[in-house]
């Protein structure tokens, strides 16, 4: 399994957002792109997914499935957070729900209520949910973490390193250097304008066996004098 951007340039309104952008990902792989706010993350994931189209450059995939991970959940509204969740299963095993959801903190009463009376955190988890069970092989995690506490993201993270170990493939955009130290095998430091790649950081490291004293001594060791978000 395999995707390829290949030298990808978007523009809206005439305004090259992404210039000569190029990329690949391999089943059971996970690339996380950092950089500053508005440098094209979030673009590049939708080009991927297929919700926007390049200017010209080709964007090649035999992946199965996709599934997104949008940074603002996208729950549906008239379906129960159950609902939400089995939506993309191709067969709803409910028994199996409710034990992933006790997992990551959320009741079986939890399950039956609608995404306006579910807090922030909780519609995060719901979206992850729906993310894990959807049964894709590339995943597009757009800040999948926001918002939820460390011990919480832990088992969220235990959760999609079981997926990629099974094979599943993910681009992870993230703010934050800790998760992209925890869950990359490859993490690409992007220029402000045109999605420009500055710099790589490759972490062989198999992601069973990191902990949060590995992320302390990468982002320690590769974030040094990177200060988009400070
Ligand atoms: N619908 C739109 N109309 C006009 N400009 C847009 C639109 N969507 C995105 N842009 C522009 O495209 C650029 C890239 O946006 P994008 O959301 O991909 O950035 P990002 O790196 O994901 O940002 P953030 O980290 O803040 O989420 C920005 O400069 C933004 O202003």
């Amino acid at each position: 399994m395999m995707l390829t951007l290949d030298h990808i340039r978007f523009e809206i309104l005439r305004d090259p957002i992404i210039r000569h952008f190029s990329f690949t990902l391999q089943r059971g792989e996970v690339k996380t792109l950092f950089g500053p706010s508005g440098c094209g993350k979030t673009t590049v994931l939708r080009l991927i997914a297929g919700l926007e189209t390049p200017k010209s450059g080709k964007i090649s995939s035999d992946f199965q499935k996709i599934g997104f991970l949008f940074q603002e959940n996208r729950l549906l509204e008239n379906l129960t957070a159950m609902q939400n969740i089995t939506i993309f299963m191709e067969k709803a095993d409910i028994p199996a729900v409710i034990a992933l959801a006790a997992k990551v903190g959320l009741t079986q009463g939890d399950l039956y209520k609608y995404p306006t009376e579910l807090s922030g955190g909780m519609a995060k988890r719901v979206a992850f949910l729906r993310l894990l069970l959807c049964g894709c092989d590339l995943a597009l995690l757009d800040e999948p973490f926001v918002g939820l506490d460390r011990d919480l993201r832990d088992i969220l993270v235990r959760l999609l390193n079981d997926k990629i170990e099974q094979g599943m493939a993910c681009v992870l955009v993230t703010h934050d250097r800790f998760e992209a130290a925890r869950l990359s095998h490859e993490i690409l430091f992007l220029s402000p304008k045109g999605m420009k790649i500055n710099h790589r950081v490759i972490l062989p490291e198999p992601l069973s066996s990191r902990d949060s004293s590995y992320e302390e001594k990468i982002v320690a060791r590769e974030f040094q004098g990177i200060h988009y978000y400070e």
